[in-house]
């Protein structure tokens, strides 16, 4: 097992540093490109093992895809030839792989099966089943196709009203894409705001949807057209700098553009809200996601109730939000996120567990936690659970311990961010 020993510093957080590519738009370049007809850039395409899973998926369905340096050259022929993969597709450790591929596969007219590594073996994929289902899919599985491994026998589906029942941009754009392959109109109902990348970026590669309110409506029979693009820095990645960069003392940091989508930035509302001394300034726009840079100044930080509508905003980044919280003064709440729960592991035993031993005050709810600050923290040993963000948090949370951290399993942080550590010890001095 991969581990790595943090030694407690006096350092801080200094200078520039860009974050790579944005994943949830990866993956979707990444499909988007390979449906598409003809060939396709997309500069700062994230290399972490999830998107390469998405990736492999594709060449494993006949599509051309080069890598050249940070750029993917994705050389599509359209739809209709794509070739039945020979062997299962291994979606490895990403749900957005397996629920957006999920959606994909459904309406093909192919045979496919696909499993996936331990953890996403146990996360939900009826939450895509059972709306595919309702167009016609015929998907089976473990337990009634509510677990991976699944088998797609493809075919063309029929256009339906999805009502969703979660709030779940990866259920969405599943059946977003499942309404593209299928016959007649698919309307998605959103019953909350989610990561709004699908939306996007389709019309970048020449695919119509109308957006009304929380309703999406998509034709199906539409071929993308290949499109070259460009992915923001990940902000769900920043994250992890803007947290070292507000708790360590002395610190000032810049992270240069960084996709800063309304959908997603939420980590810098709670933040600010904490009392963290953040500025962004939008300078461009990549396609239709706004871009610019994130300055970061360390600073005192409070509790804050965190909960309802932005919860979706910021699920990712509440691992660190959490390791903020043991450093602001008073209770923080983190409440409305049992979707934690479904994530690379349970989240919030994993957050409450690590910080915990690292010397923190953190309690679980069902549906969320509970951090008492401040708190000095120790330091100690810890796993990342296999899980690229928990990883990363006790990474940084070795920025304000008094003793080292010991990190088992760290290797998982290459799912997400695998230039991470190079990052952190070029920004520390
Ligand atoms: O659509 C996406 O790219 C993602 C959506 C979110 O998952 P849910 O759709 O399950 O909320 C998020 O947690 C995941 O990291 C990426
Ligand atoms: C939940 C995550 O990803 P996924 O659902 O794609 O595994 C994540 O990156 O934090």
């Amino acid at each position: 097992m991969s581990t790595i020993e943090l030694k407690s510093t006096d350092k801080k957080l200094r200078g520039e540093l860009r974050v790579p590519g944005d994943k949830s738009i990866s993956h979707r370049a990444a499909i988007f490109s390979s449906l598409a007809e003809g060939t396709s850039h997309i500069q700062y395409f994230l290399t972490g093992e999830d998107c390469l899973r998405t990736v492999e998926a594709f060449r494993m369905m006949g599509v051309k895809i080069e890598q050249d340096g940070g750029a993917l050259i994705v050389h599509g022929e359209g739809i209709t030839r794509l070739n039945e993969p020979s062997s299962p597709i291994n979606f490895g450790n990403s749900g957005t792989t397996a629920r957006l591929m999920s959606g994909v596969l459904a309406g093909l007219p192919l045979f496919t099966t696909a499993f996936g590594d331990t953890s996403l073996s146990r996360r939900p994929m009826d939450r895509v089943v059972a709306p595919l289902q309702e167009m016609g899919a015929d998907i089976t599985g473990r337990e009634g196709g509510s677990l991976l491994p699944l088998a797609f026998n493809g075919k063309k589906l029929s256009g339906y009203r999805h009502e969703l029942k979660v709030k779940s941009a990866q259920v969405k754009s599943a059946l977003l894409l499942a309404g593209m392959l299928a016959k007649g109109k698919t309307e998605v109902i959103e019953i909350g705001e989610t990561r709004n990348h699908t939306e996007m970026l389709l019309p970048e590669f020449g695919v119509d949807l109308d957006i009304d309110g929380r309703a999406i409506t998509i034709e199906g029979g539409q071929q993308p057209k290949a499109s070259d693009i460009r992915v923001p820095g990940d902000i769900s990645s920043a994250a992890f700098f803007i947290v070292a960069a507000s708790i360590t003392p002395n610190s000032q940091l810049t992270i240069r553009d960084v996709g800063l989508n309304k959908t997603r930035i939420g980590i810098l509302y709670a933040l600010e809200k904490m009392g963290a001394a953040i500025k962004t300034d939008v300078h461009t726009h990549v396609g239709r996601e706004p871009v610019g840079d994130i300055h970061i100044q360390s600073s005192n930080l409070n509790g804050i109730t965190l909960d309802g509508e932005i919860i979706p905003n910021v699920i990712d980044e509440i691992p660190i939000i959490a390791l903020a919280a043991t450093q602001a003064e008073g209770t923080t709440i983190i409440k409305d996120a049992e979707e934690l729960r479904h994530k690379e592991t349970d989240r919030i035993e994993a957050v409450v567990d690590t910080l915990n031993r690292l010397g923190a005050n953190v309690e679980a709810l069902k549906d969320g936690i509970i951090i008492h600050g401040k708190s000095h923290l120790e330091g100690g040993v810890i796993n990342s659970y296999g899980d690229h963000r928990i990883g990363m948090m006790g990474a940084i949370a070795s920025l304000v311990t008094s003793n080292h951290v010991t990190i088992h399993d760290k290797d998982c942080i290459n799912i997400s961010y695998p230039t991470f550590f190079e990052h952190l010890n070029d920004v520390l001095c």
